[in-house]
């Protein structure tokens, strides 16, 4: 900001303070204008005047840190996963203390510079009273969530930043924390905004969710949700009971779902005036520990279901992490498998299984399931976009309502238009004559599901765009518009931000659809392989005995790199099935492609987990003996600098230590995989040799 614009701001906010001026720019809110007054009256604050942020030392900053360390630590686990969502778009993530001093960060590596400069660094003072109106002191004045927006804030030197504040409060209702995001220099609009503080608050409601079940360990815990699938998820609702059924504590979301007013007004109730359920069913609940029970809320009547977990020792927060696979042992004897009928189609637990990045995919989906934020699914063909989509829809409020799949790749480009939007009758050579309603027509009031987004041509993207922008649609052919109420779920499997860059891909439609992205992991990379294999024995078969599957066949099904993923797996194992004789699938009943060579062999074809996210550069890469030497630059392409060269060495550190093995690397460097592909194409380093992925699958 230049010095007449400093002078400018801090001279609009004292004139309304003052009652003598007009808002700096736009319309000032009420609660800024507020908060403003309190900064000039309250805390006697000039905007203008230049001021260094205020940072508590090194000793009171560990001690602060100490007192704080449960938060701290729960809070990390959300704050990456937030991150991961966020990443690329230059945000710092920030968790504070009651009093607005940050305790903990997330940030892009390559933007600590920048924050410093604006003063976000662990240990500032960010209370209003020091800072002004901002994300953190105002949400802790008010406590409630709050977006303060570039010129929002009271001090001039603050205007570049936006911020998203959420408050975070303890399991008796006290605000302990702020969960912020925050942005240097960025132009999104307010509204663009508006995504990240929906996440912003999501994830303080996740912290808070973890808080709660922690500290309520030593007694019983009652989760609840009107959708099963949701019940133990960090989304559902829950309501800590003492010994005799007493309601010693309740989170938020058993406020909302048993439409109470606070949190006191439910404690000292006793568990049986609230639910149609006996102390005999909540004791068998009990023993079962998470089956699931139908109950009814005795005041509104509203349908439940809930669990019951038993008093601990250690947190059952969520699905706890199955280890990886080993594929060095396989099994001895043939596998018997029961035959379960097939499901028309599988909900998102079921989808999830027991893989950790597929549960924590449901989690993410789960904060957004009834919001109208659009999720972009991305993952290598086959490995469940669709069925993930199809999930989703089902988990939502529009459930009973259409959805409707588009595939842009499958339809020709010259009709995707027409098969979109509809038309009119008589509106181009060879249309039919009463006209079409069009997808997205036909999606209105349920979800609209663009599969291979990345495939829509440039032209089209425009008019999507102005669809999703202003939700209504203007058939082929009309002048008026139709208003449309659509959720919009997307997928590719194309690396769609490098399509940006080739400018490929229309940067704002990418965010427009990017509300939250999930990144659903290749087959070879998921850690329940051998429960899917079982799964897909016992859903394909159309015996009603048993089947079985030998030793040596199992071992090569896990074994193989599955190029074609879920879809390969299900094809090879229908075919399977179908030839195989006395029931037992073995090794000669398989493709030539997992038949042949040995199981060494088979692994060692694997190729690397690229497909989906990045498109890797295929030069070689020289790795000296001493460690590692930085790949040549692909001519053409910009030498780096040093920063740069510094965090590529870093980078091929890692990856040599972690063996090749991305999932490890990204998260020993603490950035997302997608991040981490990005910066590998960046510097050129390749993924593709085939004795480094083996060497990750050992
Ligand atoms: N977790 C799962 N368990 C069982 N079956 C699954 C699972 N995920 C996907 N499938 C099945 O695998 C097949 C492929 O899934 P789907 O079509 O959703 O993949 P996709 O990623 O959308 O593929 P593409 O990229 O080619 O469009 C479908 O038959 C689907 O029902």
């Amino acid at each position: 900001m230049t010095e007449t614009a400093l002078v400018q701001h801090a001279r609009g906010v004292m004139g309304l303070v003052n009652g003598l001026g007009a808002a700096p720019r736009g319309v000032i809110a009420d609660s800024v204008r507020v908060s403003w007054e309190r900064c000039v009256n309250d805390y006697r604050l000039d905007p203008a005047r230049p001021h260094a942020p205020q940072v508590v030392d090194g000793n009171n900053l560990k001690d602060l840190q100490a007192r704080h360390e449960e938060l701290v630590d729960i809070a990390r686990a959300e704050m990456d996963t937030l991150y991961d969502q966020i990443s690329g778009s230059g945000y710092a993530l920030l968790l504070t203390d009651a009093n607005g001093i940050i305790l903990s960060e997330k940030v892009d590596p390559t933007l600590t510079r920048m924050f410093r400069g604006a003063g976000l660094v662990v240990g500032a003072d960010w209370s209003e009273q020091t800072e002004g109106t901002n994300g953190i002191g105002t949400c802790i004045a008010e406590g409630r969530s709050v977006m303060i927006h570039r010129a929002d804030h009271f001090r001039a030197r603050h205007t570049a930043l936006s911020c998203s504040g959420s408050p975070i409060r303890d399991p008796d209702g006290e605000m302990i924390a702020v969960l912020d995001a925050s942005v240097v220099g960025s132009h999104d609009t307010r509204t663009s905004q508006m995504h990240t503080m929906a996440l912003v608050n999501t994830s303080a409601r996740l912290i808070e969710k973890c808080l709660f079940l922690r500290r309520s360990q030593p007694y019983r815990i009652l989760r609840f949700h009107s959708r099963p699938e949701f019940v133990n998820l960090l989304h559902d609702a829950a309501l800590a009971l003492a010994e005799d059924g007493t309601v010693v504590a309740a989170d938020d979301m058993a406020v909302a779902l048993l439409t109470a007013n606070t949190r006191r007004s439910l404690i000292g109730s006793l568990v049986t005036d609230l639910f149609d359920i006996g102390e005999a069913e909540l004791r068998q609940l009990e023993a079962t520990r998470q089956a699931l029970f139908p109950v009814r809320d005795l005041r509104a009547g509203r349908r439940f279901f809930v669990s019951l977990v038993p008093p601990q020792t250690q947190t059952h927060l969520i699905a706890t992490q199955t280890p990886r696979r080993s594929i060095s042992a396989p099994a001895p004897e043939p596998v018997r498998i029961t035959p379960i009928e097939r499901p028309a189609t599988m909900n998102l637990a079921e989808l999830a299984g027991d893989d950790p990045a597929m549960l924590r995919n449901i989690r993410s989906a789960s904060r957004v399931a009834d919001s109208p934020v659009p999720i972009l699914i991305q993952g290598p063909t086959g490995s469940g976009k669709e069925a993930f989509a199809k999930a989703l829809h089902l988990a939502s409020r529009r459930a009973a309502q259409p959805f409707v799949a588009v595939n842009c790749a499958a339809i020709p480009e010259s009709l995707i238009e027409s098969e979109l939007f509809g038309y009119k009758a008589g509106a181009f050579t060879g249309a039919r004559r009463e006209g079409s309603k069009g997808r997205i027509l036909q999606a209105s009031g349920g979800t609209l599901f663009l599969d291979e987004i990345g495939d829509m041509p440039l032209n089209l993207q425009t008019r999507l765009l102005r669809v999703l922008e202003e939700q209504e649609v203007v058939p082929l052919g009309g002048d008026t518009a139709i208003k449309v109420d659509l959720r919009i779920l997307s997928a590719s499997h194309r690396p769609l931000r490098e399509m940006i860059h080739r400018g490929e891909f229309r940067e704002d439609l990418y965010y427009r659809l990017n509300g939250i992205t999930l990144e659903l992991p290749a087959l070879r990379e998921r850690a329940d392989i051998e429960r899917l294999i079982r799964r897909f024995i016992a859903m394909e078969t159309e015996r009603e005995r048993p089947v079985a599957i030998d030793g040596e066949a199992f071992a090569r099904l896990i074994a193989y790199p599955w190029p074609g993923n879920i879809r390969e797996l299900r094809n090879v194992i229908r075919t399977a099935l179908a030839i195989c004789e006395d029931d037992v699938i073995r090794r000669e009943d398989l493709p030539s492609e997992l038949r042949n060579g040995t199981i060494e062999q088979l692994s060692a074809a694997a190729t690397p987990p690229s497909a989906a996210s990045s498109t890797i550069a295929e030069a070689p890469v020289a790795i000296a003996p001493s460690g590692p030497a930085l790949p040549t630059p692909p001519p053409g392409t910009t030498p780096l600098n040093p920063l740069e060269e510094a965090e590529c060495k870093a980078i091929l550190q890692a990856v040599e230590q972690n063996r090749w093995n991305m999932t490890m690397t990204a998260r020993a460097l603490g950035m997302s995989r997608n991040t981490l592909y990005r910066k590998l194409n960046r510097y050129s380093i390749p993924v593709g040799d085939k004795r480094h992925d083996k060497l990750s699958r050992h």
